[in-house]
């Protein structure tokens, strides 16, 4: 049961076990409303019969004590149902964000590739404060009418028969209406989630566009776009309301006809002598209140059939497979090995085919080869980014694949050439690379980079904050900022994805000048495209159509007369090549 409601709400163990409380409690301060109606129909009772005989006589005293513990009582349980709703539920909710963020952490890259980065971010912030709303009022609430519903109806056949079946008739039908709907509200319920995300996907893509669709002059364009994206989204809005409305008032009015069908089946009853007057008046008494629970969480029937869509979305990110390894990794040294790698982002397309060859410590190994033919994807394997489909890929004797990704990255420095900068100071974008690092040491590594010289320019100097991913910044000072963050971090190996090619000639040389300090004693993996940076690499490796076309010196591939020579050769007719 308990890991039923779990796996259904996608909670903890702790969540499943307090949603269980709350939808008890929820139960009990429903029938305890209901023992108000007691109270009130003994009392009717006494005053009917005080109409009849005026020599009758009852204590008010004791009327007037019972409802006070009632009232007592409600108070208790709405007490016990507000602790054991909103202050687990926002518990619950705060484990169930922390456990998504941990997830995300831990995934591989493979799961961000299948996934669309709006869906990630509307399934943590949307989708957990919805269950968040929905664990704390519509699930309870929900479960709650129906079983105090039933529990009440249960006591009403056991007290009249006939009369209950008048009053009761209605809530399975009520019921019946509810489950015919759920399929139909949770498919527009799906539809509408789907066009919601579309729309969000075209905000966010423009915003992050804005840059490109200015200077192709598409913005007009893509405006009109987004607006149809809007357009469709309050559409589509629309329906579900319409759709929602429908099965509801149905509902609602299907109850409310109980209410007629005492009234006439009970004056049916009385007149024919088979009720007396005071169950008559108990009857309509319940009937006016038996539904309420019942109808307020009609209300929210929508809400809770779109849950099943969230749930579906946190289960998803729940039971992806994590990425496991030892916390320990002392390898002999820091050779890189690749034995007989096979790799595919999607099953049936592979990109790496039986690829193998040393990357050693204290050398420069460069991977070129034509595009696509699969060097990013070399080093994405080397710092476990995925895991690979057959094959082995060794660390100083040790398969990473026996290592925990985070510890394994902990010896990893990697330069991208798309620098990613926070909006932040130039202290803190590159203390990133060392996160105890003192200011000192920080701005050591940072004059190793050569960033000194722009960063003494700055209004602030290192305190300056650059703006979203470094925007007040030039691609050059970007990169020396990120080879900074390297050098702080001083891991023995270094990926680096030829991080000046795009570069004009004096950041070049600035960055060329900062990489050569960072290397130095390190395992350095140099993806390369420009033939005359890896000229003095000790290692080249070149990868063609996910293949080793060829390895070794560049003096050995210019003799060996393959797809090397090919590439230099070309590029040297590129260099000549005037406008
Ligand atoms: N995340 C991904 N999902 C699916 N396919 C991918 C992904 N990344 C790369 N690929 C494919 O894998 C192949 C190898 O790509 P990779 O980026 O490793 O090549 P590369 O040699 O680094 O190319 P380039 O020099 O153009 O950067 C390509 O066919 C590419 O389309």
């Amino acid at each position: 049961m308990l890991e039923k409601v779990q796996k259904k709400f996608a909670l903890t163990k702790l969540g499943a076990e307090n949603l269980i409380k709350a939808c008890i409690s929820c139960t009990i301060s429903y029938i305890v409303i209901a023992m108000s109606i007691g109270v009130l129909y003994f009392f009717t009772c006494d005053m009917l019969k005080l109409l009849a005989d005026k020599s009758y006589t009852f204590s008010v005293g004791v009327y007037i004590a019972e409802f006070v513990v009632v009232f007592a009582l409600i108070y208790i349980a709405h007490y016990i149902q507000y602790n054991m709703t909103f202050l687990n539920t926002y518990t619950e909710s705060a484990r169930l964000r922390i456990n998504v963020a941990e997830k995300l952490r831990k995934f591989p890259m493979s799961f961000f590739s299948k996934r669309d980065l709006s869906d990630l971010t509307t399934t943590i912030l949307s989708d957990v404060t919805y269950m968040e709303q929905a664990l704390s009022h519509f699930i309870p609430e929900f479960v709650g009418s129906i079983a105090s519903t039933v529990l009440l109806s249960i006591g009403m056949f056991m007290f009249d028969f006939k009369m209950a079946l008048v009053a009761v008739w209605c809530v399975p039908v009520s019921i019946i209406l509810i489950l015919l709907a759920k399929k139909k509200l949770s498919s527009v319920s799906h539809k509408d989630r789907d066009i919601q995300l579309i729309r969000t996907e075209k905000i966010q893509e423009g915003l992050e566009t804005v840059r490109d669709l200015k200077a192709s002059n598409y913005t007009e364009q893509y405006l009109k776009e987004v607006d149809d994206a809007i357009d469709n989204c309050e559409k589509s809005q629309i329906k579900a309301e319409l759709t929602n409305e429908l099965f509801v008032v149905s509902s609602q009015l299907v109850l409310r006809l109980g209410i007629a069908t005492v009234v006439i089946f009970g004056v049916k009853y009385l007149m024919a002598g088979e009720i007396t007057l005071e169950v008559f008046m108990l009857f309509l008494i319940v009937a006016s209140r038996l539904y309420d629970p019942l109808n307020a969480t009609l209300q929210n029937l929508a809400a809770i059939i779109s849950c099943e869509s969230r749930v579906d979305r946190l289960n998803n990110i729940n039971d992806y497979k994590l990425q496991t390894g030892g916390d320990t990794f002392e390898p002999e040294n820091y050779d890189i090995e690749f034995e007989d790698v096979s790799f595919s982002y999607q099953p049936g397309k592979p990109v790496l085919d039986d690829v193998s060859f040393t990357a050693k410590q204290n050398e420069i190994t460069a991977l070129i080869g034509n595009s696509g033919g699969g060097k990013t994807t070399c080093a994405s394997l080397i710092a476990r980014f995925y895991d690979l489909d057959k094959g082995r890929i060794k660390i100083g004797g040790v398969d990473i694949a026996t290592v925990d990704p985070e510890v394994l990255l902990s010896k990893f420095s990697i330069v991208f050439q798309d620098v990613v900068l926070f909006n932040n100071t130039i202290f803190e974008n590159i203390r990133i690379g060392k996160k105890d690092a003192t200011d000192e040491e920080v701005k050591r590594a940072a004059e190793l980079a050569f960033c000194d010289e722009f960063v003494k320019n700055l209004p602030e100097g290192y305190d300056t904050v650059i703006g979203e991913n470094g925007s007040k910044l030039s691609g050059g000072q970007r990169q020396r900022i990120s080879i900074a963050r390297a050098i702080l971090k001083d891991a023995p190996i270094i990926l680096l994805d030829e991080a000046s090619a795009s570069l004009d000639v004096e950041s070049e040389t600035y960055v060329q000048k900062a990489l050569s300090k960072l290397i130095q004693n390190k395992t350095v993996i140099m993806i390369a495209h420009r033939m005359r940076t890896v000229a003095n690499a000790s290692h080249l490796v070149v990868l063609e159509n996910g293949r080793v076309a060829e390895e070794g010196t560049s003096g050995q591939l210019l003799e060996n007369n393959g797809l090397y020579k090919h590439m230099v050769d070309l590029q040297s007719m590129s260099y000549a090549w005037k406008i």
